[in-house]
C-alpha cells in the first residue's frame, strides 16, 4: 500500500537540497564508544561541522544503524542531536536497528518514518532493506511494489531510492558478505524505469560515487562514510580507516541530475582503535 507522502514545496526550477547522515551507531549512554570512537561526540561534530557552513538544505535523510544497542534512548538522542539545524528528518532502518524501538522513539517535530517524500519533481522513497536479526540485507518483493506503484502513480518525477544496504559490492570481502544479498536483481530491475534517477545508501561506512550503466544515462549511486568509524575501503579483512566521520549533500536538479559531495569533519580527533577486529 502506498502512504501518503510527505511534500516540499519548491519554486519552479528550485533544486531540492538533501543532506544524508548515516550509521550513526549511539547509546543510551552519552559515553558509549564503539571501537574507541565516542559516536555522541562524532555525531556532534558531523553535525557542527555541517552547521557552520550554513548550508540551506530542505531536509536531511537519516540511513539507518541509528543505534548500536537497540535502545529507546539511543533513537532519543539522535532525534534530540539534530534538533538543533530545525531540519525535518527522513529516516530508514539499517541492521542495527529494531525497527519497533526505532518507530516508537523515532519522535519529534519533523522527524518522519514515512516511505515517500515529494520535493520540487522530484520523488524520495526511503526503502528497508533489513532482514531481522542479519546483518546482510534483502530487497523484499514488497518494496520492489512500493517502487513500481510510485513511479506508476507519479511518472512525471525524478525518482531517488534511498536504503540501508549496498546493492553492489565494495571489495571488502568481510562487508561484502553483509551486502543487500539480491542487490544484481535490485538493480536491473529499477533501472529500467526512466524515472529513476539514483541510489543512495549507508551500512558500508565509507564513501563511494559509482555509475550503474543503463540504456541512456548512467545511473549514480552513492554510498556515505558513517558519522562515527569508518571502514577502510578494498580491505578483504575487517579494516578500519583512518578518515574523519563525515556527510553527504546532495543536490537534485530540476532537470533530473545529482550534483553530490561527501564531507568530514576537519582535522583526525577521532582515531578509533585499529586493532580491534570487529563489533
Ligand atoms: N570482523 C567482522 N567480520 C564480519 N562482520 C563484522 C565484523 N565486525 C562487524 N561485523 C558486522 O558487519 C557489519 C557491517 O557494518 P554494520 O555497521 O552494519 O555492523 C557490522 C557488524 O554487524
Ligand atoms: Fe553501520
Amino acid at each position: 500500500m502506498l502512504k501518503e507522502a510527505v511534500k516540499y514545496k519548491l519554486t519552479e526550477g528550485e533544486t531540492a537540497r538533501l543532506v544524508q547522515l548515516t550509521d550513526p551507531h549511539l547509546f543510551a549512554s552519552h559515553e558509549g564508544q564503539l571501537l574507541g570512537v565516542n559516536t555522541a561526540h562524532s555525531l556532534s561534530a558531523v553535525l557542527n561541522t555541517l552547521a557552520a557552513t550554513h548550508y540551506p538544505a530542505h531536509l536531511m535523510l537519516a540511513t539507518g544503524d541509528i543505534s548500536q544497542d537497540y535502545t529507546p534512548e539511543s533513537y532519543r538522542n539522535f532525534v534530540e542531536a539534530i534538533q538543533f539545524l530545525g531540519l525535518p528528518c527522513h529516516y530508514l532502518p539499517g541492521n542495527h536497528d529494531d525497527p519497533r524501538v526505532m518507530h516508537l522513539h523515532m519522535q519529534g517535530p519533523g522527524v518522519f518514518g514515512q516511505q515517500r517524500i515529494f520535493i520540487g519533481n522530484w520523488q524520495i522513497l526511503m526503502l528497508d532493506s533489513t532482514v531481522r536479526g542479519k546483518p546482510g540485507g534483502h530487497m523484499a518483493e514488497v518494496q520492489f511494489q512500493l517502487i513500481e506503484q510510485a513511479i506508476a502513480a507519479e511518472p512525471d518525477r525524478h525518482t531517488l531510492l534511498v536504503m540501508h544496504h549496498n546493492p553492489i559490492l565494495v571489495n571488502c570481502a568481510w562487508l561484502d558478505q553483509h551486502c543487500m544479498d539480491n542487490g544484481a536483481d535490485f538493480l536491473a530491475r529499477v533501472s529500467r524505469y526512466a524515472q529513476v534517477k539514483g541510489g543512495l545508501w549507508g551500512h558500508v561506512h565509507q564513501a563511494i560515487d559509482e555509475f550503474y550503466p543503463r540504456s541512456g544515462e548512467p545511473l549514480p549511486l552513492m554510498a556515505t562514510p558513517s558519522t562515527c568509524i569508518q571502514f577502510k575501503p578494498q580491505s578483504p579483512y575487517f579494516a578500519l580507516d583512518h578518515l574523519q566521520p563525515g556527510y553527504r549533500l546532495l543536490e537534485l536538479l530540476s532537470d533530473g541530475s545529482i550534483h553530490t559531495h561527501v564531507y568530514r569533519v576537519p582535522g583526525n580527533r577521532f582515531a578509533p582503535d585499529h586493532s580491534s577486529s570487529g563489533y
